[in-house]
């Protein structure tokens, strides 16, 4: 079994483009999604995030604007949380790699924003980075209505910069164009992941020389 990364910024298109790869009966692994469960209501890393930051959880609750605050204001509490998280995502990520392997899949994704910052992608094969000019990821998120301009900065400033992201990707993925444009190049990654080609993979790299 072979695994393909897939990792980029804060609102740079990685849902989007899982979703296509989805679609085309690729499993994903979705480590936001992962971490939205384990802080779902009576989720698993409740009782420890509650005694990081009293007040962000009642009655099995997690209240998000206030994790959101303490973590993005008090870089001890975002690491914090991240040894609370990290740790659950891995075990979650490898029960998620077992069963696949099992099912005899051909490649799977592993949909990770900090995939680089938590070393991830050294059990990939492949890595895909989806990029945007930053002026267009600032619109997006800020266009979501969930964070502030300086939460937003917080986040981004917690992230690889794109451009190292951009020269460790194997394939890059621009979602600055089109949606359709878009579609495309993952019709492209989608064929090399089929044939396996040097050529093939270099028709879907996306990168410059
Ligand atoms: C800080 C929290 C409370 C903010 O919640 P919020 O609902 O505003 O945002 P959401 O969870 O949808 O995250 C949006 C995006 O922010 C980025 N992001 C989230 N956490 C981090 C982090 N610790 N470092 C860098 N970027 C992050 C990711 O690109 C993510 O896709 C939340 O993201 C969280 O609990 N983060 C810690 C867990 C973590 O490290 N997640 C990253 C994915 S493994
Ligand atoms: N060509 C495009 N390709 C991908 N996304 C696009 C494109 N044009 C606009 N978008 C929009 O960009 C926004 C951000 O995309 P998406 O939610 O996939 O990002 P993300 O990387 O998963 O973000 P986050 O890390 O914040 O969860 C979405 O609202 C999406 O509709």
């Amino acid at each position: 079994m072979r695994v393909l990364g897939l990792t980029g910024g804060i609102g740079m298109g990685k849902s989007t483009t899982a979703a296509l790869l989805k679609r085309a009966g690729i499993r994903v692994f979705d480590a936001d999604a992962t971490v939205a469960a384990l802080q779902a209501p009576h989720g698993a890393a409740l009782p420890a995030i509650g005694r990081l930051v009293s007040g962000s959880v009642h009655d099995g609750v997690l209240d998000r604007a206030v994790l959101r605050q303490a973590a993005l204001s008090d870089p001890v509490v975002m690491r914090g949380l991240e040894g609370i998280i990290h740790p659950l995502v891995r075990r979650a990520r490898q029960r998620f790699l077992a069963r696949a392997r099992r099912d005899g899949c051909r490649w799977i994704v592993l949909d990770v924003p900090l995939l680089f910052e938590t070393g991830t992608d050294r059990i990939c094969d492949r890595v895909v980075v989806v990029s945007a000019p930053a002026a267009i990821q600032r619109q997006r998120v800020l266009r979501r209505g969930r964070m502030t301009p300086a939460q937003i900065d917080a986040v981004i400033a917690r992230q690889m910069p794109d451009a190292v992201r951009r020269r460790r990707a194997d394939v890059i993925i621009e979602t600055g164009l089109s949606r359709h444009e878009t579609v495309r190049q993952v019709r492209r990654l989608l064929y090399a992941l089929r044939e396996g080609s040097p050529a093939a993979w270099a028709a879907a790299g996306g990168k410059r020389a």
